[in-house]
């Protein structure tokens, strides 16, 4: 059998981790790469490296393209795919302002080329094990869930400008725009937000601190902590082992609370108090189960089968649109200083969008 051609639009960090994922992949092959300069390391692969995507995507045709450049070029770069009917897989997040990732939500909903947003935890078997638990009920009803990012980012980091500039750089839409995402799998949509950011760790334009306050529209309420420039572990980076970039730390970056028990993770710990809630009995400790799984391969096998239609995307545009405007709603919150509604945010950013058509 053939295997399905992908390109790589954006040989950055990301875009090198899904090459190297691809060359390990038995049903696709690497066909190209698009990058306007920089990754010369990555360029010695053997395919065809092409400047300007929309060349790229003309001559070379893929089955599917893989866009991982900054946010705030997904919207432009999904719709030209679109047009050109490539399926293609955008890193995450939709976009770095919510007016412009309706655009794209708009352009796939009135085409049948396939979106796949790059929303990798999601194809992790850790958080897919813990959606089950609380589907079977093992929480009962979630009361209360927090969620933390603390850690420190080395200053190399920073080199991408856009790393460190509002609107795209920063940490909530960089890395906690996955914990968003997280919390939304996991308990359900996020109806309401107050925030509040800080960028004294660096003093960059970009936050680096923040906290939120969250209510889940189950009637669940929720805390985020967040800092990348603390000397800390509890974040998902530093506990999951998900990625091999990072130091594994035996801790956790989440606990969600329910009536009948409480998971922490990742350590996937339920804790319950199985002698009917005596205040001296200690409550007991159980681990759930999953099969680990490297969640970017996941993820590429899912767009694989997105790309022959034998799958929907499991993260459509819409879907990281609501995380995109959840996490969004942090700065919203700063600004009036109060809740915001992440349904208002949607619905204002679509009369944002009609004024500008
Ligand atoms: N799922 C996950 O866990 C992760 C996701 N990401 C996401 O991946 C995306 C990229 O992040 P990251 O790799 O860190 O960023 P980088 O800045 O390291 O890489 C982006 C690359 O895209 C290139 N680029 C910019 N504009 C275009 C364009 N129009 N056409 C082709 N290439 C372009 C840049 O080139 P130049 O430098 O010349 O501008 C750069 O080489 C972001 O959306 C980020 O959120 C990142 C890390 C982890
Ligand atoms: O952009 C990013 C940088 O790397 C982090 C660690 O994997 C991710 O959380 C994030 O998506």
């Amino acid at each position: 059998m053939s295997k399905l051609r992908i390109a790589v639009i954006g040989a950055g960090v990301m875009g090198r981790e899904h090459i190297s994922a691809l060359q390990s992949c038995n049903r696709a092959e690497l066909v190209a790469i698009a990058d306007p300069v920089g990754g010369s390391d990555v360029y010695d692969s053997g395919v065809p490296r092409f400047t300007d995507y929309q060349q790229m995507l003309k001559a070379v045709k893929p089955d599917g393209a893989i866009v991982a450049t900054p946010p705030h070029t997904h919207v432009e770069i999904g719709i030209k795919c679109i047009e050109l009917e490539v399926p293609s897989l955008i890193e995450k997040p939709v976009s770095s302002d919510l007016a412009s990732a309706l655009r794209l939500e708009q352009a796939a909903a009135d085409s049948d080329v396939p979106v796949l947003i790059g929303h990798s935890r999601r194809h992790n078997s850790i958080n897919t094990a813990a959606k089950r638990a609380i589907e079977d009920g093992q929480l009962g009803d979630i009361l209360a869930v927090t969620s933390m990012h603390l850690r420190h980012k080395p200053d190399q980091y920073f080199a991408d400008k856009w790393k460190t500039q509002k609107g795209g750089g920063g940490v909530m839409l960089i890395n906690v725009v996955h914990d968003f995402d997280c919390l939304r799998m996991l308990c359900g949509e996020i109806d309401e937000v107050h925030a509040i950011t800080s960028n004294k760790g660096r003093g960059f334009e970009a936050e680096d601190t923040c906290v939120v306050m969250l209510k889940f529209a189950s009637g669940a309420l929720g805390t985020m902590t967040v800092s990348d420039a603390t000397q800390a572990p509890w974040s998902w980076e530093f506990t999951s082992g998900e990625d091999p970039r990072f130091a594994k730390h035996d801790e956790n970056s989440m606990l969600i609370c329910g009536t009948k028990g409480s998971l922490s993770l990742p350590s996937m710990y339920l804790w319950k108090n199985s002698n009917g809630f005596k205040r001296d009995d200690p409550l007991s400790r159980t681990r759930l189960r999953w099969e680990p799984n490297t969640p970017l391969h996941a993820e590429q096998e899912h767009f694989l089968d997105v790309v022959e239609r034998k799958s929907k995307p499991i993260v459509s545009v819409e879907d990281g649109n609501r995380t995109l405007a959840a996490t969004l709603a942090v700065w919203e919150s700063e600004k009036i200083g109060g809740w915001v509604s992440t349904d208002e945010m949607i619905q204002r950013a679509k009369l944002e969008k009609t004024e500008t058509n």
